[in-house]
């Protein structure tokens, strides 16, 4: 049973998720009976092998998808009991999500891209948080280029200031850096790492890089849609250790 306390500790609880695709000899359990809590200002690398369910628990834990059974708690608020228009509204104020592929609009400047949820939740935006937001991803181009001018590791710390901006429950981060050559990937995820220290902000990142996952406070490992381990901060070296144990990639 959950308490008022796991909400106030955890921004994102799932209680025994599971997720069935389809139905009869052809239904896949892409998630088995998943417990577990993000507590709030941590971290979180989730890996897996191909298949092992990653996307599907990401999805489930951002509301873009509902679980077949269980329950998935942002705060107190149980994401399985509300409508559509109400889980758009909350993705929306509450939650943060960066793409391997950034997702900017290049039809808008850098600016109206990173300000762009608060305009769509009607938020006010205070230009000195802004700027405040930009410093913390070390943004150092005109906010008033076009995206598409700018080198991808420039996009990506655009994509990571708009998950930022609204100061949202959670930020999802779906391979990153999957788009990115090694020393600038690098360089991003320090920075994502220090915006996540300074902010307080809870983050999960799924990653199949074990360079990327040792940035995180934890490391979370799924294997058949099971929880299959989890280890704290950890070199690339001892992740992909773990990962060895956990089959096909
Ligand atoms: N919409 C869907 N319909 C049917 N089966 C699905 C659907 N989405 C995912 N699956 C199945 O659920 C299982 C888990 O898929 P999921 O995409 O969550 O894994 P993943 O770990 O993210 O994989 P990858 O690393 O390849 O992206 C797989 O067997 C997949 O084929």
């Amino acid at each position: 049973m959950s308490t008022v306390q796991d909400g106030l500790v955890c921004a994102v609880r799932m209680e025994s998720v599971s997720k069935v695709y389809g139905s009869g000899e052809t239904a896949v359990r892409a998630l088995d009976d998943v417990s577990i809590g993000l507590r709030r200002g941590s971290f979180t690398a989730l890996m897996g092998p191909s298949g092992s369910g990653k996307s599907t628990f990401l999805h489930c834990a951002a509301g873009l998808d509902r679980p077949t059974s269980g329950r998935v708690l942002l705060g107190e608020d149980d994401l399985t009991k509300l409508r559509e228009a109400q889980l758009t509204e909350l993705r929306r104020s509450r939650i943060g999500f960066v793409f391997q592929a950034y997702n900017l609009l290049d039809a808008l400047t850098v600016e109206q891209n990173i300000v762009l949820p608060l305009r769509l939740a009607n938020r006010p935006f205070d230009p000195e948080f802004l700027a405040e937001v930009v410093r913390s991803v070390e943004l150092t181009v005109p906010l008033d280029r076009r995206p598409a001018k700018l080198s991808g590791g420039q996009q990506q710390r655009v994509a990571i200031a708009r998950a930022l901006v609204t100061r949202p429950d959670v930020v999802f981060l779906d391979e990153p850096t999957g788009a990115l050559d090694t020393r600038t990937a690098k360089q991003v995820l320090g920075t994502l790492r220090q915006a996540v220290d300074r902010w307080g902000q809870t983050a999960l990142m799924v990653t199949h890089d074990p360079v990327a996952a040792s940035y995180a406070d934890s490391v979370v490992f799924l294997a058949d849609g099971r929880i299959a381990g989890e280890v704290g901060p950890s070199s690339p070296e001892a992740i992909a250790e773990h990962m060895t144990h956990l089959g096909e990639w």
